[in-house]
């Protein structure tokens, strides 16, 4: 028999202070006694965000007022095909309670993992978790022009999740790079990870690693541990299977738009990267000629957002 397919919207309230709004199901319906995020199955001829703006005001008592989509997440469970269409919500009037009786709380950002989530919601937190901005460092062999390089974009640009790509520098250059990185990283409360070996991380206390694609496709399981984050380098279907098989985190897909230092590459384009997004199943960011002003267009076709190094690695003015 076909499973049934159910198209459910959903909703990542945010609070001024950071704070993530959940709440728990009741014990006698499907799913009962986890918490989810507030929202519920589209009624025909709805939109995900009418499904939204109607869902919360039924179970929250809060009239929304703006939505960013934050992740799409395909889900087969035994009985069902579930598709959560999941958006950011900041900004929105009422105070939201709940309406239908559910236990609601506000919880941090880091502590959601700590509370009992559908099997399905497992990409929507580690969505929540991330910024929409990745940026990837540039290749500066003086240390103070980096570190200066680095900190405008912490600073003005907002960043919160940093990779260290310094592929020419030898092992104890590399450490050096890495442990300054990620005192200035701390200072900003940004999270570092390392491209490089996942071994480095017995080395250098980062909060996780970037796999190159080549590293990617040699490993059998995930080489750090849940509490690490794992990104990876993907550029087709191949190697996002396999970054979703060894169980990624995130991933960057690339080359979308051509660069000014590859004019002529073969780039994936919008169309097809918003299908691989569709499938991916954890949060993908574009990557190749993606400036900030993309992020927006990036979370239209169901990405995180941009990762970027020419952009962010400006001078200041
Ligand atoms: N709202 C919500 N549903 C989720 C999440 N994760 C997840 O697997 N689901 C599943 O998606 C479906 C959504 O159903 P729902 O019970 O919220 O639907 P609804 O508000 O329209 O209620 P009703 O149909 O019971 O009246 C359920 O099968 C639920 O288990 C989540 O984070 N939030
Ligand atoms: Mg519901």
């Amino acid at each position: 028999m076909m499973k049934r397919r159910v198209h459910v919207a959903a909703a990542a309230v945010i609070r001024e202070d950071g704070r993530v709004l959940i709440a728990r199901r009741p014990a006698t319906a499907d799913q009962g006694g986890l918490w989810e995020f507030p929202g519920g199955k589209l009624a025909p001829y709805e939109t995900g965000f009418e499904a939204l703006k109607r869902e919360l005001s039924e179970e929250l008592g809060i009239q929304i007022r703006r939505a960013q989509p934050l992740i799409r997440v395909h889900h087969e469970y035994p009985d069902k095909h579930i598709l959560l269409d999941v958006w950011q919500v900041r900004e929105y009037e009422g105070e939201p309670y709940g309406r239908e009786g559910q236990p609601v709380r506000w919880v941090g950002v880091d502590d959601l993992p700590n509370y009992p989530f559908p099997a399905a919601n497992l990409p929507i937190l580690r969505a929540v978790a991330l910024p929409q901005e990745y940026l990837i460092t540039a290749e500066e062999p003086d240390e103070t022009v980096f570190l200066k390089r680095l900190e405008r974009a912490l600073r003005e640009d907002s960043i919160r999740l940093v990779q260290l790509r310094a592929k020419t520098l030898d092992d104890a250059a590399y450490q050096a790079r890495a442990e300054s990185t990620l005192a200035l990283c701390r200072r900003y409360g940004a999270k570092l990870l390392l491209n490089a070996d996942p071994a480095w991380l017995e080395r250098v206390d980062a909060d996780g690693i970037h796999l190159t694609s080549a590293r990617l496709m040699t490993l059998k399981q995930r080489p750090i541990p849940a509490n690490k984050w794992l990104g990876a380098s993907t550029h087709g279907d191949e190697q996002l299977a396999q970054a979703g098989h060894i169980d990624c985190d995130f991933v960057t897909l690339s080359p979308l738009a051509p660069t000014p230092s590859h004019p002529d590459a073969i780039t994936i384009g919008w169309h097809d990267f918003q299908q691989m997004v569709e499938t991916a199943a954890m949060p993908v960011f574009a990557l190749g000629g993606m400036t900030r002003h993309h992020a927006n267009q990036a979370r239209g076709v169901g990405a995180q957002g941009i990762a970027s190094i020419r952009d962010f690695w400006r001078d200041d003015r």
